[in-house]
């Protein structure tokens, strides 16, 4: 998946919505930690959209187990031609798991995937620079560095934009996010200061995380807001 400019991803657990995103969306993140047969819904895929796997774990936000089987699921998901980017938490590539997800990041180069290195905060917002030292360490692994955080307050939010533009500035591919209420608008101006992934459901009820838009509303947002 081409992360040179802006990817809008539809996130979710069933990539029968596709037909619903293709409007809007320049990629799916499948959400294979909330989905009940990513494999075979795999499998069966025969959408025009370019896949993003997911299968997060517990300690990070999600649902899955921390196991060796997790990373197997992610091994043989990158082996779909539809798969074309895989989201590693940057804690399981640096030692911080039970489980080395180095080798899900070798698979999924030697099969012509991206790979996206995630951090997430969800209590609150580091300070600019500890952010930038985050996303840092997480671009050293992967193609992408990654952080979401919560936001309190309006300091927060530009906190994560200032270090999403000091990286950007330098060269770096991140993407950016704050979550909860008051982060939601950071996932439309961030990519205004270089942030090149936003994640959004088709379906507003479906959220992947606090403060999303659905799909068609971060469209729109994003869109107004690079034309102006
Ligand atoms: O890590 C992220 C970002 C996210 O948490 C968000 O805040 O939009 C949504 C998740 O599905 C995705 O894996």
């Amino acid at each position: 998946m081409d992360f040179s400019s802006f990817r809008l991803l539809a996130a979710g657990a069933d990539l029968a919505m596709e037909p619903h995103a293709r409007a809007d969306a320049d990629g799916i993140e499948l959400r294979m930690d909330f989905a009940a047969d990513p494999l075979d819904q795999l499998a069966g895929y025969d959408g025009d959209l370019p896949v993003l796997v997911t299968n997060r774990v517990g300690w990070e936000g999600g649902e899955a187990d921390d196991t060796a089987e997790r990373l197997d699921l992610l091994e043989r998901a990158v082996e779909f031609d539809a798969v074309t980017a895989v989201d590693l938490e940057l804690a399981a590539l640096s030692g911080e798991g039970d489980h080395d997800a180095d080798r899900v990041a070798d698979h999924a180069r030697d099969h012509g995937a991206s790979v996206v290195v995630s951090t997430h905060d969800f209590e609150a917002t580091p300070d600019r620079d500890a952010i930038v030292d985050r996303l840092e360490r997480a671009c050293d692994y992967g193609d992408v560095g990654k952080m979401a955080s919560t936001a309190h307050s309006p300091d927060d939010v530009l906190a994560m934009l200032g270090a999403t533009r000091e990286l950007t500035a330098g060269g770096e591919t991140v993407a950016t996010m704050c979550m909860g209420e008051a982060g939601r608008h950071s996932r439309a101006v961030a990519p205004l200061y270089g942030s090149r992934i936003g994640y959004a459901p088709v379906d507003p009820a479906a959220a992947t995380a606090p403060g999303q838009y659905d799909l068609a509303t971060l469209r729109s947002l994003v869109d107004q807001l690079e034309s102006e």
